[in-house]
This record gives C-alpha cells, structure tokens and sequence, in this order.
C-alpha cells in the first residue's frame, strides 16, 4: 500500500506523494495523470486540490530531500511557495530536523520550522530563488524587460503591470480592492495562459491591493489551476514589487500578505542588486490518504481510503480570528 497526504499552505491544497516510500516510483507520465486525476474536484477525492507536490530523494548536500510541481492540469511548474512549506514540515518530521534544504528544479532552497502560528498550526518558512527580470527567465516576449510598474496596451487598460520569475512566471498589478476582486482577473489570466504573444509559457497573474504600509492583499489566476485561495510564489513576487516601487536603494522588510485563504508574512531585503526572499506561514497536513500501489499507477482511485488529522479546524478557527481582527 501507498500513503499520500491532503496538505495546504493558506488553503492552497495539495496531495503529497513520498515516491520513496514506493516499490517502484511512478514514471513522468504516471505522475502527470496522477495529478490531473486526483485534483479534478469531479473524482471526489476530498473535493480536488490545485496540484500534486511530489517528494523524491535528493544526493544535493543539505538538502533532505526534491520537490517537483503538478498543477492540476498536470502541467510541471518550477517551483511552489505554499507547497514548499508543506513538503519541508513533511520531510522535517520524517528526518527529524528543523533546518535544511529542499532541492527544487532551479535551486536548493533554504527552509526552516517557525514557531506555531497559533496552537496547531504548525509554520515553516522557504527561501524563494532563483529571482529574474530578464524576458528570457520568464519567458516574456514582445515587450521591453525588465517590465515594472508599466502600461501594456493589449492588457486591460488603466493598469500597470510588472513581471518577474521566481522563478515561474509572475504577472503583478496593483489596484483598487474593488477591481481585484473583479472578473478582470480571471479574464486577464484566461487570456495569457492561452496562446498569446507574451508569456509563451503561460503566466500566474496576481491582482493586489495596498491596504496600508507593508499590508498587501492578493488574489491570484494560477497557471495550470485558475483561480487558487492563494499562491506562495505570487505572493512574495508581489511583495517584491511593492517593495521595489516604494524604496530606492536597500531594504530590509517584513510584509504582511493577506489572501482569500488566510494569511502569510513575507521577508524582502534587497541588497544592492541582490534580493532575498522568504514565504513564510502555515503548513497543514488535513488528511492521509492510503491506496495500492497498483492503484496509484493506474490512477484509479476508487478504493482509496482517507482520515482525518483534525487540523482544519485548528485552521479554520485562526481564520475566523483573522477575520476578527
Ligand atoms: N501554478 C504555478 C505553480 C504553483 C505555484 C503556487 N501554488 C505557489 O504556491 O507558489 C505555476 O505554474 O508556476
């Protein structure tokens, strides 16, 4: 039998599968119809999720273990910020450490246990890197890079947009708490995660709304899901925009990015030329799930057998008190 987790980081929702833990790991394929099947909310396997984080060993030093992405359209992204946070809480108690890192496609990323967020909401923080402007990172074509704080004529008009890999691609715009929580959002990110002459690979288009200084409110288009309750890395390349549209020269700041699923803190310094970023918030671990091994090749999952950990009320108690406060 094999044991996979239902996680979220700020209810951005993922299953973990640990391919260690199996007697024969799936292949690219499998992994790939594994995501698509089991995060279509129509299989009914806990309502969906918006990807499949999978685990794999990792012979980079430091680093406890690989991430690789899913979306839930069975895409592969390069990286993750809310998943990251779940994965390293999942291979900090299976190697019984609080401070390593994470070999992800680009980087081996830094990540660390925090202290509880409240009682029973455990809280990780993840470095977030390789950071890059450059059209070719993004990719990004037929427009001038690095694009910050800029109009483009054929996206929707009165806005100003900044794009940034973190490295997936990043599409950022700030406005009115009105307009975020429009349509335009899902129009704009439907639009260039179709054929378009800009982000050929397609984009995350995060929409945010300055509710005071170092107080962002974000809400996210993901490539490869839609519309998600939160995006890790969109948060803190937003936090990154704000940052540099509100700062000449270096700074060192803490910012509070709040979101349709709770909360995060990010951490933006900027050196020179040099940015170091960090998500950090909560890493909730709502179910295990258990499955056949032959089962989970297939995708076939019909006979597999969920509980639950509790946490979610935990969660969903420190959402209320946010919504309080
Ligand atoms: N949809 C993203 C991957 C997941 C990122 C997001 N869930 C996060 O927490 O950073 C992409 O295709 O680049």
């Amino acid at each position: 039998m094999a044991n996979l987790l239902k996680v979220h980081g700020s209810e951005n929702q993922f299953f973990i599968l640990d391919q260690t833990t199996l007697h024969q790991k799936l292949n690219d394929n499998e992994l790939k119809q594994l995501a698509q099947t089991i995060a279509d909310p129509k299989n009914n396997v806990l309502n969906g999720a918006d990807g499949l984080l999978v685990v794999d060993s990792s012979s980079h030093p430091g680093a406890l273990g690989k991430m690789r992405v899913f979306n839930a359209d069975g895409s592969e992204a390069s990286m993750c910020g809310n998943g990251l946070r779940t994965v390293s809480r999942y291979l900090a108690q299976k190697f019984n450490q609080t401070h390593f890192k994470v070999e992800t496609n680009d980087a081996d990323l830094d990540v660390q246990r925090e202290a509880d967020i409240v009682e029973g909401i455990p809280a990780f923080s993840v470095q977030i890197s390789p950071i890059s402007f450059d059209g070719k990172s993004l990719p990004l074509e037929n427009l001038k890079t690095p694009l910050i704080d800029q109009p483009v004529d054929d996206f929707i008009s009165g806005l100003e947009y900044s794009a940034v890999a973190v490295p997936n691609p990043h599409l950022i715009s700030f406005m009115g708490m009105d307009q975020v929580k429009s349509d335009d959002l899902v129009h704009l990110g439907t639009m260039l995660n179709k054929k378009n002459p800009y982000f050929t690979d397609g984009v995350n288009v995060s929409f945010a709304n300055v509710m005071d200084e170092n107080e962002l409110f974000v809400r996210t288009f993901e490539r490869g899901v839609g519309l998600t309750n939160a995006c890790g890395t969109g948060m803190t390349a937003t936090s990154l925009i704000y940052e540099i549209l509100t700062h000449d020269g270096d700074f060192d700041e803490l910012v509070n990015v709040y979101n349709p699923g709770g909360m995060v803190r990010t951490h933006i310094k900027r050196t020179g030329d040099q940015y170091e970023l960090h998500l950090i918030g909560n890493a909730t671990f709502t179910n295990k799930l258990t499955i056949s091994e032959d089962d989970l090749h297939n995708s076939n999952l019909n006979q597999i057998q969920i509980s639950d950990t509790g946490e979610e009320r935990d969660y969903q108690n420190f959402i209320k008190q946010l919504q309080t406060n």
